[in-house]
């Protein structure tokens, strides 16, 4: 019988408390250009139980970048450049429901951008393109998480939605509860416009937020400060190192085409003639795009 699936290649983002991948095997930091400016950070390649794997570190080593100074657009085309064909995104979040109490995961499905102060779109001027976001995240994905937190015994939750704000202020208490009165699950700074941009990029695209926090709306428990969210993530770092020990291999083969669209979003998304294209943003979406804008564009 045919093989109807191909090899992947698994890329992390690791989120704040996350630099690094304890027991990569073989590694490696590499330097990867990109036509959008600077990376967060070098990659780094390696293996995980001979699975080979790549790591970027959303902020930097070290932490560098705010939310709103990451440039993820260049983080995103690097990622492709390497040829990662599908994304693990790893965040802090903070909770909007009562449920979700600190070092809980949700693997959320839906995502609300409130962010205003960031690129997010490869496209634009002289190549304009519209993606679909209804399902932002990819099941297939989501399928080898959940069995991955199941097999690990972790708390967790399927689907969910992730509201994601500019920072880096942490929210008022009205803006916390007109999030929660809209239903969002959990609230961050970084999963927007990263997931738009990995569906422009054609990468199928999944989040594993991990609750540090009850931001600031339950009468119960403190407001949110970085030193509570890092006290969280530091006791739940093995978790997070074993969900991804546990998932990447549950990945290894993907199918030539994703049923859920992740990876061919582009295809009927661009709406610039050929002609009319603008040839140096054409040449600058050679990773990103090169398999729908074909060859060089004639100048
Ligand atoms: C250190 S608390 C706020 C910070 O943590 C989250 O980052 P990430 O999604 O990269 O884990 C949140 O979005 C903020 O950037
Ligand atoms: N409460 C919160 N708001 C925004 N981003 C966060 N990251 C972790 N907790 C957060």
């Amino acid at each position: 019988m045919a093989d109807d699936t191909r090899e992947a290649l698994v890329g992390v983002i690791g989120g704040s408390g996350v630099y690094q991948i304890d027991g990569l095997e073989n590694t490696r930091w590499e330097t990867v250009p990109s036509s959008f400016g600077e990376p967060s950070d070098q990659l780094l390649f390696g293996e995980l139980d001979g699975q080979r794997l790549v790591f970027l570190p959303r902020h930097g080593r070290g932490h560098r970048y705010s939310p709103t100074d990451i440039n993820y657009r260049a983080n995103i085309d690097a990622l492709k450049r390497a040829g990662v064909t599908d994304i693990i995104s790893v965040s802090a979040v903070g909770s909007l429901k009562h449920e979700y109490a600190p070092g809980h995961l949700v693997l959320v499905d839906q995502f609300i951008d409130r962010t205003f102060a960031r690129e997010k779109s490869f496209f634009g001027k002289g190549c304009v393109a519209h993606v679909s976001m209804a399902h932002p995240v990819s099941t297939r994905i989501g399928d080898a998480l959940e069995a991955a937190c199941k097999e690990l015994g972790l708390a967790h939750t399927r689907g969910g939605t992730y509201l994601t704000m500019e920072g880096p202020q942490f929210s008022s208490l009205a803006e916390s509860n007109l999030y929660r009165s809209w239903g969002c699950d959990v609230i961050g700074m970084t999963n927007m416009p990263e997931a738009k941009l990995a569906r422009e990029a054609e990468i199928p695209y999944a989040t594993v937020a991990m609750v540090t926090d009850y931001d600031c709306w339950h009468p119960d428990h403190d407001h949110v400060t970085v030193e509570m969210v890092v006290k969280v993530l530091l006791s739940n770092a093995e978790h997070a190192r074993s969900l991804i020990k546990t998932a990447a291999p549950k990945l290894r083969r993907r199918p030539l085409v994703d049923e859920q669209g992740g990876d061919h979003a582009l295809e009927y998304a661009l709406i610039t003639h050929a002609e009319a294209r603008d040839p140096e943003v054409v040449a600058r979406l050679d990773a990103v795009a090169g398999r729908v804008l074909g060859g060089p564009v004639q100048g």
